[in-house]
Protein backbone atom coordinates (compact mmCIF):
# COMPACT_ATOMS: atom_id res chain seq x y z
CA UNK A 1 0.00 0.00 0.00
CA UNK A 2 1.54 3.33 -0.64
CA UNK A 3 2.01 6.04 1.83
CA UNK A 4 -0.95 8.24 3.06
CA UNK A 5 0.58 11.22 0.29
CA UNK A 6 0.23 8.95 -2.43
CA UNK A 7 -3.50 8.44 -2.05
CA UNK A 8 -4.20 11.94 -1.31
CA UNK A 9 -5.67 14.13 -3.71
CA UNK A 10 -5.17 17.65 -4.34
CA UNK A 11 -7.34 20.33 -6.91
CA UNK A 12 -7.03 23.44 -6.99
CA UNK A 13 -8.45 26.54 -9.15
CA UNK A 14 -8.99 23.95 -11.46
CA UNK A 15 -11.46 25.10 -14.46
CA UNK A 16 -12.67 23.17 -17.26
CA UNK A 17 -14.51 24.41 -20.16
CA UNK A 18 -16.68 23.47 -23.20
CA UNK A 19 -17.07 26.52 -26.20
CA UNK A 20 -16.27 28.82 -23.63
CA UNK A 21 -18.35 27.97 -20.73
CA UNK A 22 -16.67 26.99 -17.53
CA UNK A 23 -18.50 23.33 -16.56
CA UNK A 24 -15.49 23.18 -13.78
CA UNK A 25 -14.57 26.99 -12.69
CA UNK A 26 -12.18 27.33 -10.19
CA UNK A 27 -12.70 24.65 -8.04
CA UNK A 28 -10.62 23.32 -5.24
CA UNK A 29 -11.21 19.58 -3.43
CA UNK A 30 -8.94 17.57 -1.41
CA UNK A 31 -9.35 14.19 -0.69
CA UNK A 32 -7.87 12.02 2.24
CA UNK A 33 -5.91 9.42 1.64
CA UNK A 34 -8.54 6.28 2.10
CA UNK A 35 -11.60 8.37 2.44
CA UNK A 36 -14.47 7.07 0.42
CA UNK A 37 -16.47 10.52 -0.49
CA UNK A 38 -19.55 10.70 -2.39
CA UNK A 39 -20.43 13.44 -5.28
CA UNK A 40 -23.64 14.69 -5.67
CA UNK A 41 -25.35 17.58 -8.29
CA UNK A 42 -27.63 17.78 -10.79
CA UNK A 43 -27.67 16.33 -13.99
CA UNK A 44 -24.80 18.44 -16.45
CA UNK A 45 -23.70 19.97 -13.42
CA UNK A 46 -20.04 18.94 -13.85
CA UNK A 47 -19.27 15.81 -12.07
CA UNK A 48 -18.32 13.28 -14.92
CA UNK A 49 -16.00 16.07 -16.18
CA UNK A 50 -14.67 16.05 -12.83
CA UNK A 51 -13.97 12.54 -12.52
CA UNK A 52 -12.91 12.05 -16.09
CA UNK A 53 -10.17 14.98 -15.00
CA UNK A 54 -9.08 13.20 -12.53
CA UNK A 55 -8.97 9.62 -14.30
CA UNK A 56 -6.64 11.48 -16.55
CA UNK A 57 -8.73 10.79 -19.62
CA UNK A 58 -8.90 14.85 -20.17
CA UNK A 59 -6.22 17.38 -19.84
CA UNK A 60 -7.41 20.29 -21.57
CA UNK A 61 -7.81 21.60 -18.31
CA UNK A 62 -6.19 24.52 -16.18
CA UNK A 63 -5.53 24.72 -12.40
CA UNK A 64 -3.50 22.18 -10.56
CA UNK A 65 -4.38 18.45 -9.70
CA UNK A 66 -2.34 16.27 -7.86
CA UNK A 67 -3.61 12.20 -7.92
CA UNK A 68 -2.69 9.02 -6.77
CA UNK A 69 -0.92 7.31 -9.81
CA UNK A 70 -2.29 4.03 -9.42
CA UNK A 71 -6.08 5.17 -10.28
CA UNK A 72 -8.61 3.20 -12.04
CA UNK A 73 -12.59 4.02 -13.02
CA UNK A 74 -15.65 2.35 -13.89
CA UNK A 75 -18.33 3.50 -15.18
CA UNK A 76 -21.99 3.45 -15.53
CA UNK A 77 -21.80 0.83 -18.65
CA UNK A 78 -19.34 -1.62 -18.04
CA UNK A 79 -18.01 -0.86 -21.06
CA UNK A 80 -16.68 -4.87 -21.73
CA UNK A 81 -15.16 -5.45 -25.11
CA UNK A 82 -17.71 -8.51 -26.52
CA UNK A 83 -14.60 -9.94 -28.66
CA UNK A 84 -12.79 -10.29 -25.64
CA UNK A 85 -13.33 -12.89 -22.61
CA UNK A 86 -13.96 -12.06 -19.60
CA UNK A 87 -10.79 -12.43 -18.20
CA UNK A 88 -9.24 -10.44 -20.91
CA UNK A 89 -11.62 -8.02 -20.35
CA UNK A 90 -10.45 -7.33 -16.56
CA UNK A 91 -6.33 -7.10 -18.07
CA UNK A 92 -7.69 -4.87 -20.90
CA UNK A 93 -4.50 -2.09 -21.03
CA UNK A 94 -2.30 -3.54 -18.72
CA UNK A 95 0.94 -3.49 -19.38
CA UNK A 96 3.09 -6.89 -19.45
CA UNK A 97 1.89 -10.47 -20.73
CA UNK A 98 -1.85 -11.50 -20.09
CA UNK A 99 -1.76 -13.06 -16.52
CA UNK A 100 -4.76 -15.05 -16.28
CA UNK A 101 -4.35 -16.19 -12.85
CA UNK A 102 -4.04 -11.95 -11.85
CA UNK A 103 -7.36 -11.48 -13.75
CA UNK A 104 -9.18 -14.51 -11.64
CA UNK A 105 -8.07 -13.04 -8.35
CA UNK A 106 -9.75 -9.73 -9.08
CA UNK A 107 -12.65 -11.28 -10.43
CA UNK A 108 -12.61 -13.97 -7.48
CA UNK A 109 -12.99 -10.70 -5.21
CA UNK A 110 -15.85 -9.23 -7.03
CA UNK A 111 -17.66 -12.85 -6.80
CA UNK A 112 -17.36 -13.68 -10.41
CA UNK A 113 -14.15 -16.06 -10.34
CA UNK A 114 -16.75 -18.49 -12.05
CA UNK A 115 -17.33 -16.29 -15.13
CA UNK A 116 -13.41 -15.67 -15.87
CA UNK A 117 -13.89 -18.23 -19.16
CA UNK A 118 -17.61 -16.42 -19.95
CA UNK A 119 -18.29 -14.16 -23.05
CA UNK A 120 -19.26 -10.31 -21.83
CA UNK A 121 -22.60 -11.40 -23.88
CA UNK A 122 -23.51 -13.87 -21.63
CA UNK A 123 -22.88 -12.28 -17.94
CA UNK A 124 -26.24 -10.14 -16.20
CA UNK A 125 -26.04 -7.00 -15.90
CA UNK A 126 -25.10 -6.99 -12.33
CA UNK A 127 -22.58 -9.30 -13.64
CA UNK A 128 -21.18 -7.16 -15.89
CA UNK A 129 -20.87 -4.18 -13.77
CA UNK A 130 -18.78 -6.57 -11.20
CA UNK A 131 -16.35 -7.85 -14.15
CA UNK A 132 -15.82 -3.88 -14.75
CA UNK A 133 -15.27 -3.45 -11.42
CA UNK A 134 -12.69 -6.06 -11.24
CA UNK A 135 -10.91 -4.64 -13.87
CA UNK A 136 -10.31 -1.46 -11.84
CA UNK A 137 -9.05 -3.73 -9.15
CA UNK A 138 -6.81 -5.71 -11.19
CA UNK A 139 -4.93 -2.35 -11.11
CA UNK A 140 -4.80 -2.24 -7.48
CA UNK A 141 -5.55 1.61 -7.31
CA UNK A 142 -4.63 4.20 -4.77
CA UNK A 143 -7.76 6.11 -5.97
CA UNK A 144 -10.80 4.19 -7.44
CA UNK A 145 -13.14 7.05 -9.32
CA UNK A 146 -16.72 5.53 -9.56
CA UNK A 147 -19.22 7.03 -12.19
CA UNK A 148 -23.07 6.06 -11.43
CA UNK A 149 -21.60 2.58 -11.28
CA UNK A 150 -24.79 1.00 -9.85
CA UNK A 151 -26.89 3.76 -12.43
CA UNK A 152 -28.02 0.76 -14.82
CA UNK A 153 -28.60 -2.07 -12.38
CA UNK A 154 -31.92 -3.15 -10.77
CA UNK A 155 -32.86 -2.57 -6.97
CA UNK A 156 -31.89 -5.76 -5.74
CA UNK A 157 -28.40 -6.09 -7.54
CA UNK A 158 -27.90 -2.38 -6.73
CA UNK A 159 -27.55 -3.62 -3.06
CA UNK A 160 -25.81 -6.09 -3.27
CA UNK A 161 -23.42 -4.10 -5.65
CA UNK A 162 -23.14 -0.93 -3.13
CA UNK A 163 -21.96 -4.04 -0.54
CA UNK A 164 -19.43 -5.16 -2.53
CA UNK A 165 -17.71 -1.91 -3.10
CA UNK A 166 -18.19 -1.17 0.61
CA UNK A 167 -16.52 -4.32 1.69
CA UNK A 168 -14.00 -4.00 -1.05
CA UNK A 169 -12.72 -0.55 0.07
CA UNK A 170 -12.79 -1.48 3.83
CA UNK A 171 -10.30 -4.29 2.33
CA UNK A 172 -8.60 -1.96 0.19
CA UNK A 173 -8.41 0.92 2.00
CA UNK A 174 -7.81 2.55 -1.29
CA UNK A 175 -9.73 6.59 -2.00
CA UNK A 176 -12.62 6.70 -3.24
CA UNK A 177 -14.68 8.95 -5.33
CA UNK A 178 -17.91 8.00 -6.36
CA UNK A 179 -20.49 9.80 -8.29
CA UNK A 180 -24.09 9.28 -8.00
CA UNK A 181 -27.59 10.86 -7.76
CA UNK A 182 -28.87 8.93 -5.19
CA UNK A 183 -28.63 10.68 -1.57
CA UNK A 184 -29.46 7.20 0.34
CA UNK A 185 -26.34 5.58 -1.58
CA UNK A 186 -24.48 8.38 -0.77
CA UNK A 187 -25.22 8.23 3.06
CA UNK A 188 -25.18 3.93 3.15
CA UNK A 189 -21.17 4.57 1.95
CA UNK A 190 -19.62 7.48 2.35
CA UNK A 191 -17.94 9.13 5.10
CA UNK A 192 -18.15 12.43 3.46
CA UNK A 193 -20.57 13.86 1.02
CA UNK A 194 -19.94 16.55 -1.54
CA UNK A 195 -22.53 18.90 -3.42
CA UNK A 196 -21.43 20.64 -6.93
CA UNK A 197 -22.80 23.46 -8.14
CA UNK A 198 -21.89 26.28 -10.84
CA UNK A 199 -18.63 24.47 -11.33
CA UNK A 200 -17.41 24.26 -7.42
CA UNK A 201 -18.08 22.07 -4.54
CA UNK A 202 -20.61 24.33 -2.86
CA UNK A 203 -21.59 21.61 -0.18
CA UNK A 204 -19.48 19.59 1.59
CA UNK A 205 -20.20 17.74 4.85
CA UNK A 206 -18.85 14.36 6.64
CA UNK A 207 -20.72 11.36 7.20
CA UNK A 208 -19.83 10.35 10.77
CA UNK A 209 -22.10 7.84 11.02
CA UNK A 210 -22.09 4.68 12.72
CA UNK A 211 -21.57 1.67 10.31
CA UNK A 212 -23.65 -0.33 8.62
CA UNK A 213 -25.79 2.48 8.03
CA UNK A 214 -29.38 2.68 9.02
CA UNK A 215 -31.56 4.91 6.81
CA UNK A 216 -33.75 4.47 10.16
CA UNK A 217 -31.31 6.63 12.45
CA UNK A 218 -32.47 10.11 13.05
CA UNK A 219 -28.60 11.20 12.03
CA UNK A 220 -29.01 9.74 8.60
CA UNK A 221 -32.25 11.26 8.01
CA UNK A 222 -30.84 14.71 9.16
CA UNK A 223 -28.11 14.48 6.45
CA UNK A 224 -30.77 13.43 4.34
CA UNK A 225 -33.10 15.96 4.77
CA UNK A 226 -29.79 18.85 4.09
CA UNK A 227 -28.15 17.19 1.22
CA UNK A 228 -31.52 17.23 -0.18
CA UNK A 229 -32.05 20.69 0.76
CA UNK A 230 -28.48 21.15 -1.03
CA UNK A 231 -29.92 20.05 -4.15
CA UNK A 232 -32.89 21.63 -4.08
CA UNK A 233 -35.57 19.21 -3.53
CA UNK A 234 -38.02 19.04 -1.38
CA UNK A 235 -37.72 16.57 1.98
CA UNK A 236 -40.10 13.82 1.25
CA UNK A 237 -41.82 14.39 4.51
CA UNK A 238 -42.21 17.72 4.48
CA UNK A 239 -44.01 17.32 1.01
CA UNK A 240 -46.14 14.59 2.60
CA UNK A 241 -47.05 16.74 5.29
CA UNK A 242 -48.14 19.91 3.09
CA UNK A 243 -50.14 17.56 1.03
CA UNK A 244 -51.78 14.48 2.93
CA UNK A 245 -52.27 11.49 0.92
CA UNK A 246 -56.00 10.52 0.23
CA UNK A 247 -57.55 7.37 -0.93
CA UNK A 248 -58.05 8.65 -4.09
CA UNK A 249 -54.78 10.34 -3.92
CA UNK A 250 -51.60 7.87 -3.17
CA UNK A 251 -48.81 9.46 -1.51
CA UNK A 252 -46.07 10.56 -4.45
CA UNK A 253 -43.32 8.25 -4.42
CA UNK A 254 -40.38 9.35 -1.94
CA UNK A 255 -37.48 11.39 -3.95
CA UNK A 256 -34.07 10.34 -3.22
CA UNK A 257 -32.58 10.73 -6.41
CA UNK A 258 -31.91 14.06 -8.30
N1 LIG B 1 -17.01 16.72 -24.55
C1 LIG B 1 -17.90 17.69 -24.29
N2 LIG B 1 -18.15 18.65 -25.19
C2 LIG B 1 -19.04 19.65 -24.93
N3 LIG B 1 -19.71 19.75 -23.77
C3 LIG B 1 -19.49 18.81 -22.83
C4 LIG B 1 -18.58 17.74 -23.04
N4 LIG B 1 -18.56 16.96 -21.93
C5 LIG B 1 -19.44 17.53 -21.06
N5 LIG B 1 -19.98 18.63 -21.60
C6 LIG B 1 -20.96 19.51 -20.97
O1 LIG B 1 -20.52 19.82 -19.67
C7 LIG B 1 -21.61 19.84 -18.77
C8 LIG B 1 -21.31 18.90 -17.61
O2 LIG B 1 -21.33 17.57 -18.08
P1 LIG B 1 -21.06 16.35 -17.08
O3 LIG B 1 -21.18 15.10 -17.90
O4 LIG B 1 -19.79 16.58 -16.38
O5 LIG B 1 -22.28 16.50 -16.07
P2 LIG B 1 -22.74 15.52 -14.91
O6 LIG B 1 -22.89 16.35 -13.69
O7 LIG B 1 -21.85 14.34 -14.82
O8 LIG B 1 -24.17 15.10 -15.45
P3 LIG B 1 -25.00 13.74 -15.26
O9 LIG B 1 -25.32 13.67 -13.80
O10 LIG B 1 -26.21 13.94 -16.09
O11 LIG B 1 -24.14 12.59 -15.72
C9 LIG B 1 -22.84 19.48 -19.55
O12 LIG B 1 -23.51 20.66 -19.90
C10 LIG B 1 -22.29 18.80 -20.78
O13 LIG B 1 -23.13 19.00 -21.89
Amino acid sequence: MATDLHRTVTVRGLTRSFDGRAVVDGLDLTLRAGQFTALLGHSGCGKSTLLRVLAGLDREISGTVLVPKRRAVAFQAPRLMPWKRVWRNVLLGLPGRPDRERAERALAEVGLGHRSGAWPKTLSGGEAQRASLARALVREPDLLLLDEPFGALDALTRIKAQRLVGELWRRRGCTVLLVTHDVDEALLLADRALVMRDGVIAYDTPVALDRPRDPADPGFAALRARLLSELGVHDAPDTLRDAPATAETPAPPVPQTV
